[in-house]
């Protein structure tokens, strides 16, 4: 990565993840056929494709974004002819576990390094208690063997965290329950997987941060189109306003209100980010966002605003970085476990930047503004950045390129794959000096 430069043009980032994961899902459940456009040719998402061929479902594509989903409906699903490789994707694992705790076969889920040390207790254990059988290993890890059991009953979870993979996986396992599973969260997290059961004709009750289904129903084959990634968004929106002269048009953005996190954290900041055409696709809100390059502040993250921008965190700190003053996140342990340590291995990267950063249990706190002082001005060797195979850290340390004071060079990068295959192809095409070596 060369610093400086700006980002001008209209681009339309790949479809979402969370939203392409579900796709998959629901649509082999469902009964005749689905059909997808704007899938996210990601690995993440094709592990959870490539999950369900295995146990029989044909699907088409993916092509150019389409895919067609010949479903089998609710009871279905064939035994893999061995274990399910997830690779790096915590979504698929999570939610094909409530899937496949109700099956009459058994299944191994696998994935790779990053994976299997990530906690898997937040949905192992309140699937037991619908009568699941799921071995984890000592750590509460994967590999997870899923043993078929005679029936699941349904429950009345009250969430700890405000996870959608842990609510999803229990509505996914609810499915197929006797009786009502309700699930309460926290706060707010995403609800694709309430909105795309509507879509699917799936009866969802909704009421002040409950949600429930009753077993036994079905899901009836759709169309389904989506909406561009706001994860993905999210590195445009901060590279555009951090990058002065920098004018940009991101189209067909996801806007649902349990993922624009990101935007409330950036306005507040003072970023100029204008929500055009606003409309819906497909039981999602979507919209295009123009943004301009604008002077930032640091703030206080609202901690309530978390869980909605979750995985844009890593983005937003090269926003505070680049910001005049403080800011401070807390309430965010959550970034401690996902693809990384998200907190540990930013802050280890914006140090390395000259960033006064100082890491918390729950957060950390930026000192803004400082990359002029940082010493390293005009320096022609390349600050040297472990992303530890995470592709967000990787992407946001990309961005920073923008601001930084040295050439980056990002190591380990190969996992920006899992959510955003072109993302250098078109970053370069709207100006990032990005060279992929
Ligand atoms: O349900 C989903 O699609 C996701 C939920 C979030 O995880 P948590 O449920 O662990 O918060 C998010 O970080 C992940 O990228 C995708
Ligand atoms: C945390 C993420 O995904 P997952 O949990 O599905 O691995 C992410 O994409 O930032």
């Amino acid at each position: 990565m060369e610093p400086g430069g700006c980002l001008r043009g209209v681009i339309r980032v790949p479809g979402d993840k969370s939203i392409s994961h579900r796709a998959i899902m629901l649509g082999s459940l469902a009964d005749g056929t689905t059909q997808v456009s704007g899938f996210l040719e990601g690995q993440d998402a094709l592990a959870t494709l490539a999950a369900f061929r295995r146990m029989g479902v044909d699907i088409e594509g993916p092509a150019d974004g389409r895919v067609v989903i010949h479903g089998v409906g609710l009871h279905g699903l064939r035994a893999p002819d061995g274990p399910l490789d997830m690779g790096n994707s915590g979504t698929s694992m999570r939610l094909l576990c409530g899937l496949l705790a109700a099956q009459p076969f058994a299944t191994t889920l696998i994935g790779d390094a990053s994976l299997v040390a990530r906690p898997m207790r937040r949905v192992t254990e309140p699937l037991a208690r619908m009568g699941a059988r799921i071995v984890t290993t000592g750590q509460g890890t994967a590999p997870l063997s899923i043993e078929p059991v005679p029936a699941l009953r349904g429950i009345d979870y009250p969430m700890p965290i405000a996870s959608a993979q842990v609510k999803s996986s229990l509505l996914l396992a609810g499915l197929f329950a006797t009786g009502r599973t309700c699930v309460t969260e926290p706060a707010p997290s995403r609800d694709h997987t309430e909105r795309m059961l509507a879509a699917f004709g799936y009866p969802v009750e909704r009421a002040q941060g409950r949600v429930c289904v009753h077993g036994g129903g079905r899901l009836t084959g759709c169309t389904l189109a989506i909406p561009g990634d706001i994860s993905s968004a999210a590195f445009f929106l901060v590279g555009a306003s951090i990058a002065a002269g920098s004018d940009l048009l991101l189209e067909q953005v996801g806007m649902n209100p349990t993922r624009i996190g990101v935007i409330e954290i950036l306005r507040a900041m003072g970023a100029d980010i204008a929500i055009l055409d606003p409309r819906d696709c497909g039981g999602e809100p979507v919209a295009d966002l123009r943004v301009r390059s604008a002077p930032l502040r640091g703030i206080r993250i609202p901690e309530p605003l978390v869980p909605l921008a979750i995985d844009e965190l890593p983005a937003v700190f090269i926003a505070a970085a680049s910001a005049e003053g403080e800011t401070l996140l807390t309430g965010a342990e959550e970034l401690r476990v996902k693809e990384s340590d998200r907190i540990q291995v930013m802050a280890d990267g914006l140090a390395a930047l000259g960033v006064p950063v100082e890491p918390r249990p729950d957060g950390l706190s930026i000192q803004g503004g400082a990359w002029a002082q940082s010493g390293l001005e005009g320096a022609r060797a390349p600050v040297s950045i472990d992303s530890h195979h995470d592709h967000r850290v990787a992407m946001s340390f990309a961005i920073a390129a923008l601001r930084a004071p040295a050439p980056i060079e990002i190591r380990d990068c190969a996992n920006v794959a899992t959510s955003f295959p072109d993302f250098a192809a078109l970053s370069a095409r709207v100006g990032l000096r990005i060279r992929v070596v």
